[in-house]
């Protein structure tokens, strides 16, 4: 039986669990997909490293047009990370004929609308399922799973290297710094960490679940992102106290028609199921009109959780080879998205705040709420040990976003307010 012929762009983290299963799961994926799949040629940047994994000499390039126009490759994986030269050389496999497998939701969040144009225009297929939460199957649940209902809302602990970190401090009060090192180490970190604790990586993610979900021409620059590199201890030891876990959570919500979207640290209640999601484990919460709530939950980064999606995704694209419908899918004309206002985005808030620590600070402050029609669920107020400022935690309601940010700019504006520590989104 001829073999399905493959090039790999890259052979890191990723590309290593790539060739481990390709090569560890030759039966399976000839009973999934009805052809011998082979790795023909490799590109790598520094083909004197020394690697995990023995690949044979003459497959080894550092020259990627030797995988790109190289007749007899058939589908072209790329996981080597960057936007430049990767879109250059995917849509240049395109125009080959060739199929394409990526990981890589920094490009398709950006380029993805060219990238599967430029596929349904050559007839090819384009999957990048490992691109949003490594090991879990959440694009084509929401493609195919879902394409009978209406999704209203996305939740998602979609950044290993993140949730790897707050869960650190949390449970073992691990330092910010020494637990972003052990991510990297474990292959969890983006080549440029900045990525992933910033929420940037997340926020290319959400990008590419709410264009899915929402079916929407969703772009990067609609998602408000802040990343967990200002969290404290003290943010988490509050929390805690409060019944809730600090998450860095991406959010797309759709309501008539119009949708936002962020990725922010958020405070989650306790006996919500994406507070227990530890580690380098992913979730995404996905709520549709029809079925409800509904959870998904796996490993979100790593060798071979990330590499089973991308091989996942391999035969598929050889399934269709064999039954002759590649492309099939065609573009799909995504409807014109409309983005919520301030005025429009609502949800319940954490505030910590340190004060003057004297008779009526406490009602000076809950005035402010009042005045701005935000309504408060508790407030805490007690002495800080260290200085002679008390501190403030207070609980809103359901409060609209332009709302609290006048709330805010009136706090920060009072004499008898020293900082506001903190302010977070609160969910459960
Ligand atoms: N790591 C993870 O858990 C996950 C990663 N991803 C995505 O998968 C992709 C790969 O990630 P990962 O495996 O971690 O990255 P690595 O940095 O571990 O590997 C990148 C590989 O690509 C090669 N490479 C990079 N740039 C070039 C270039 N200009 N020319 C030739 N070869 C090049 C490198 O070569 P050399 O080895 O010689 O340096 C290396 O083999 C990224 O898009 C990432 O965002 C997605 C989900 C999870
Ligand atoms: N750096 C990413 C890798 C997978 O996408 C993460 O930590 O989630």
């Amino acid at each position: 039986m001829k073999p399905v012929k493959v090039g790999l762009l890259g052979l890191g983290t990723v590309g290593t669990g790539v060739v481990r299963i390709v090569e560890g799961h030759q039966p399976d994926l000839l009973s999934q997909s009805g052809s011998p799949i082979e790795i023909v040629k490799v590109l790598v940047k520094d083909s004197s490293k020394s690697r995990g994994i023995h690949v044979a000499a003459d497959k080894i390039t550092e020259n990627p047009w030797d995988v790109i126009e190289n007749p007899e490759i058939d589908v072209v994986v790329e996981v080597m990370g960057g936007i430049e030269l990767s879109k250059q050389l995917i849509l240049a496999a395109l125009d080959r004929g060739k199929h394409v497998v990526t990981a890589n939701k920094d490009l398709m969040a950006l380029h993805g609308p060219e990238i599967l144009a430029k596929a349904a225009e050559k007839g090819c297929d384009v999957l990048y399922e490992a691109s949003v939460a490594g090991g879990i199957p959440i694009l084509r649940t929401l493609v195919e799973g879902f394409s009978s209902d209406r999704i209203t809302k996305i939740m998602g602990i979609v950044n290993g290297t993140t949730n790897y970190i707050l869960t650190k401090m949390s449970q073992e009060g691990a330092a910010y710094d020494d637990v972003l090192k052990e991510a990297q180490q474990l292959g969890y970190a983006e080549s440029d960490p900045t990525s992933d604790v910033e929420g940037f990586d997340a926020a290319r993610k959400m990008t590419i679940l709410a264009t899915l979900g929402f079916r929407a021409n969703v772009e990067l620059s609609d998602v408000s992102v802040k990343g967990i590199s200002k969290v404290s201890k003290e943010d988490i030891a509050y929390g805690k106290r409060l019944g809730y876990e600090v998450k860095l959570l991406g959010i797309a919500e759709r309501q008539d028609e119009h949708i936002s979207i962020s990725v922010q640290p958020t405070m989650v209640k306790h006996s919500h199921p994406l507070a227990s999601v530890n580690g380098v484990f992913n979730a995404v919460y996905v709520y549709g009109e029809a079925v409800g709530e509904t959870m998904f939950y796996g490993p979100g980064a790593g060798e071979m959780p990330t590499a089973t999606s991308v091989v996942a995704d391999l035969v598929a694209v050889v399934r269709n080879l064999n039954l002759g419908i590649n492309g099939r899918r065609g573009f799909v004309p995504y409807k014109e998205k409309k983005l919520k206002t301030d005025e429009q985005i609502a949800s319940k808030n954490f505030i910590l705040l340190h004060v003057e620590d004297k008779a009526g600070v406490l009602a000076q402050i809950t005035q402010v709420f009042a005045q701005h029609e935000v309504s408060l669920e508790s407030v805490l107020q007690h002495p800080n040990a260290t200085n002679p400022l008390a501190e403030i935690i207070i609980i809103t309601h359901d409060a609209n976003k332009a709302a609290m940010n006048n709330v805010l700019k009136q706090i920060e504006s009072m004499n008898v307010v020293q900082a506001i520590k903190s302010v977070y989104r609160v969910e459960g």
